[in-house]
């Protein structure tokens, strides 16, 4: 204390000597002072609410002593432009030097604290293609859905145990646990809430001590003795916390390194960064990748889940605004039987109304970052001194009376009206220049998918007669003061979906009813009477080529259906598949419906059988017509084929050697699927693995694949997963992985040995070396699934149906004999791929057996990208397209003595010029070049 009087005698002459220098300036009006301290004693919490206090006196623009800083504050929409765009956004782009940011933000290098210039450049770009660019979002639009689905799920446990009452839920730890989960899964590819485990208690620790201490109130950064010194213990405690958060920090990047494969691991920003580092070693630094993971963690999560909060909060004061938000959500998805996707987002305009009030009422940080000159700089008629540090006030901008009517009430309306439209430049929850928020896009997304879900799933009510208390909190976001607590029970949308799958109630046959009057102006295709909610699933039977065919005898060839929230249409008729699937309409057909199997089995519906329409789907095609169906390719496999049906002939062979001169018993289905799949195999992998495991892999796979997952018409049996079908279809899908993966990695284990020399999988590591982004591990596992499913099991199918023909008519098999014998055995040899151009008959044989027996008879599901016309019909975007192919081969008016089995037929003069009603090349997508 002794040595303190005199040391601030000194300061105080200095900063008075200071202050005479600086009267030739003109800075902003202050208020009195103290010596040493300055304004200091003036800072109240919440900070926002004081400093706008101060504006009252001093106006818009005033500057503060903080001790031996400067500070310049900002409270009008108009000053704070001239600060942070145009010719002084440059200069006001540094950010303060704190202490927490010394030594928690690696000596303020991270892209929050950075100041401006090549280092904080390179970042931001990082971050921007890393995590923010649409193709990323794109990438990471699973993990939001997901973590929105757990969330929705989590509550509806709590409210199931309350029956028809409503029950209490805190929400605030769910919804920081669940934007967490998600910055956390995209980051890492791990959550941490939600799960029971050490690391992920350490690391909710973490998270809550960091937004404890961080901040800019900490005497020591105006005050340097204080700092020197350490009165407090602060910096210690700094220290000792900056170390720690490195050591996780660290341990993420580590066990990065050591699992790169690994499903989990894969499509995280810390791998996108490790790979960056192999190349750049010298900028991409552990320690530039551990800032730019904190920097998302702590910029991500926090801002988001108080949003959240504050959004509810206003919600249960302002029942009239939820009732409406819940009109749109149901007029917008719930019509549709599903949940909210982010893609309705854009539809859902006075949701977002509701987000924009929130964010102007309650701005998570309510003074923004605060922002430091790099140079002296004259603002307006204010000379701002280098080094000053500059707080916009947003929070008391987005409250100006002299720019918003009744600043202080919570009116979404507000956000519609023609004014606002031409007024951004008052509303900035996100920052303005070129330190503005780079995660207003993702944060976006988060809002509107979490808000609009909550809202959609459940009916919420403020708990008590009182309004929700809407007083702020302290911390660096600004956080309700109280945490939010509400009533809440599941949404009729819930319920009724549930229950009408029983017994069909009123509401939700008012909302069918209300989406067929919506769909009223539109010329659907016929459809038969359906029932609410379930539509026409009622109608649906094994197998399903009949049963479809059955229902066009009264609705004609081209005819709707409605499968729970999804349209589908029918076709079963030559002329009218061809109108959908060529010309003009091919490219809005050329997608495929998202299913739930496709979902985790196929990994996310990206391989080639199941991936929507554009470059990516291209590409896969263009591989697969390299790589496999070539004549080069072709050429190359030519020998396993061979080898592979000698060794069939040998096995029936060995068999009737048993039979002296008397026939025996052959069961075929083993034989040929067993051929089939070894040729693939080999061609794929270049073994004949057809063991148990893969047996039981692909006997799984044909059990569980097809279109009729109630979950796929139902998205909220999916979210609730009742009967099981999710849970065992991603344990399903990582065992596949697993297989694939095991394949994959003998490849590269063993790319120099004769055996893996020229098979599928070596060709694609090749391409993998010099273009390791595009053919990673999980395009080549997709391309290897595809094969084996499409290429074995449709064409086993095909050839015993063939044989099961020929013996049921043996006047063909008779004539098929004398062909060969003509043609090969007259040479003294066994049939080769070369000789079967010139069978004409066997050809014709085989031709007969497709159209009576298609192995895919509704060919595989298309589905609409866009609104479009079909000939007179209107077809709805999303539309599922059926086409019967089984049907149109038997079509009387198509084919004459359509069920009769007539390999001649395809030597007529007509049929040449009818190859329209035949789906042969559309029905093997894959496989007709290959076998
Ligand atoms: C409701 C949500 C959010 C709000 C209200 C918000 C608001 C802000 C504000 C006001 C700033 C400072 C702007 C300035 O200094 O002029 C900022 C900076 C930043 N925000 Fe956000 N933010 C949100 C969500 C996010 C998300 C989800 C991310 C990333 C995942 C993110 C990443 C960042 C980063 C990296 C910066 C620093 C930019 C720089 O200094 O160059 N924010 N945010």
């Amino acid at each position: 204390m002794f040595t303190l009087i005199p040391f601030t005698l000194v300061v105080g002459f200095i900063v008075a000597a200071a202050y005479l220098f600086r009267s030739k300036q003109n800075l902003p009006p202050s208020p009195l002072c103290f010596p040493v301290i300055g304004h200091l004693h003036l800072l109240k919490d919440p900070l926002h609410r004081c400093l706008r206090d101060l504006s009252q006196n001093l106006g818009p623009v005033f500057s503060l002593s903080l001790g031996s800083r400067r500070a310049v504050v900002v409270t009008s929409a108009s000053a704070a432009e001239e600060f942070l765009s145009h010719e002084n956004d440059v200069v006001f782009a540094n950010r303060p030097i704190s202490t927490f940011g010394e030594y928690v933000f690696y000596n303020n290098t991270i892209l929050t604290s950075s100041p401006y210039g090549d280092h904080w450049r390179n970042l931001r770009r990082i971050c921007t293609v890393e995590i923010f660019s649409s193709a990323r979002l794109k990438e990471s639009l699973e993990i939001r859905r997901d973590e929105v689905r757990s969330l929705l799920r989590t509550i509806q446990e709590a409210t199931s145990g309350g029956g028809n009452n409503s029950v209490r839920v805190e929400l605030r730890p769910l919804l920081s646990g669940f934007t967490l989960n998600v910055i956390m899964r995209m980051v890492a590819g791990k959550r941490y809430y939600g799960e029971d485990n050490a690391e992920a208690k350490e690391v909710r620790e973490l998270i809550t001590n960091t937004l404890e201490l961080a901040g800019f109130t900490y005497a020591g950064d105006f005050l340097p003795i204080w700092k020197l010194l350490d009165f407090d213990g602060y910096v210690k405690k700094l220290k000792k916390f900056g170390s720690k958060l490195d050591k996780f920090l660290q341990g993420l990047v580590d066990e990065h390194r050591r699992n790169r494969g690994k499903a989990e691991f894969k499509n995280t920003m810390i791998t996108h960064l490790l790979t960056l580092q192999e190349s750049q070693p010298e900028y991409y630094t552990d320690e530039i990748i551990k800032g730019l993971v904190l920097v998302i963690l702590f910029a991500g999560s926090d801002t988001t889940s108080v949003t959240l909060e504050w959004a509810m909060a206003n919600l249960l004061n302002h029942p009239d605004v939820l009732v409406k938000v819940k009109a749109e959500l149901n007029a917008v998805v719930s019509v549709e039987g599903r949940l909210m996707e982010e893609s309705d987002a854009s539809t859902c305009t006075y949701l977002n109304n509701v987000i924009s009030e929130t964010l102007r009422l309650y701005p998570a940080t309510p003074m923004l970052l605060p922002h430091a000159s790099s140079d002296d700089r004259k603002v307006g008629k204010y000379d701002i001194p280098r080094g000053t540090w500059l707080f916009i006030n947003a929070w008391a901008i987005h409250r100006d009376p002299k720019l918003w009517d009744e600043p202080d009430v919570f009116k979404p309306e507000r956000f519609n009206s023609k004014e606002w439209k031409t007024q951004h430049g008052n509303f900035l929850p996100f920052g303005i220049g070129r330190r503005a928020c780079p995660g207003m896009g993702l944060a976006q997304l988060v809002l509107s998918l979490a808000l609009g879900s909550l809202i959609q799933c459940f009916d919420w009510e403020k708990v008590g007669d009182m309004d929700v208390d809407m007083s702020e909190g302290k911390g660096i976001t600004m956080p309700k003061a109280v945490p939010l607590v509400a009533k809440c029970k599941s949404s009729p949308i819930i319920d009724n979906i549930v229950f009408y799958l029983i017994s069909f109630t009123l509401l939700i046959g008012f909302i069918v009813v209300a989406a067929y009057l919506l769909r009223a102006n539109q010329n659907l295709p016929p459809s038969p009477v359906g029932f609410p909610v379930i539509g026409h699933l009622h109608l649906l039977k094994s197998p399903l080529h009949r049963c479809l065919r059955d229902l066009s005898q009264n609705l004609g060839p081209v005819f709707s259906l409605r499968l729970g929230s999804r349209r589908a249409v029918v076709v079963t008729s030559a002329s009218a598949a061809e109108e959908f699937l060529s010309h003009e309409n091919d490219v809005v057909f050329a997608n495929r419906p998202i299913t739930t199997l496709g979902e985790y089995v196929l990994y996310n519906n990206t391989i080639l059988t199941a991936s929507p329409y554009g470059d990516h789907w291209r590409n896969l095609r263009r591989i697969c017509t390299l790589e496999i169906f070539s004549p080069a390719r072709l050429k190359e496999s030519l020998e396993i084929r061979r080898d592979e049906m000698r060794s069939l002939l040998r096995t029936i062979h060995e068999a009737t050697l048993r039979g002296g001169d008397n026939s025996v018993r052959v069961e075929l289905r083993p034989l040929l699927s067993g051929f089939t799949f070894n040729v693939t195999m080999r061609i794929v992998a270049g073994k004949r693995y057809y063991g148990k495991e893969v047996d039981e892999l692909i006997t799984k796979m044909l059990e569980l694949c097809g279109f009729t997952y109630a979950g796929d018409f139902f998205p909220i049996l999916k979210l609730f997963d009742f009967d099981g079908y999710v849970k065992k279809i991603k344990k399903f899908g990582s065992k596949f992985d697993k297989f694939l993966q095991g394949l994959v990695d003998k490849h590269r284990r063993n790319r120099g040995k004769t055996e893996f020399k020229n098979t599928m999988i070596t060709h694609l590591l090749t391409l993998q070396e010099s273009q390791p982004e595009y053919y990673t591990d999980e395009i080549i596992k997709g391309l290897v699934m595809v094969i084996i499913f499409a290429g074995s099991e449709t064409t086993y199918v095909t050839l015993e149906w063939a044989m099961a023909n020929l013996l049921n008519h043996p006047d063909v098999l008779v004539k098929i004999k004398a062909e060969l014998n003509d043609v090969v055995s007259v040479e003294g040899r066994l049939m080769e791929e070369s000789d079967a151009s010139t069978c004409t008959y066997l050809n014709n044989v085989i031709s007969e057996t497709l159209r009576l027996y298609p192995a895919t008879p509704m060919l595989i599901p298309h589905a609409s990208s866009d609104d479009c016309k079909v000939g007179e019909y209107d077809i709805p975007r999303g539309t599922w397209l059926f086409i019967n192919a089984w049907a149109i081969h038997r079509d009387p008016e198509v084919w004459d003595e359509p069920e009769a089995f007539k390999p001649e037929r395809f030597d007529s003069e007509e049929w040449k010029t009818q190859h329209g009603p035949t789906c042969i090349g559309l029905c093997f997508r894959f496989i007709d070049t290959m076998f």
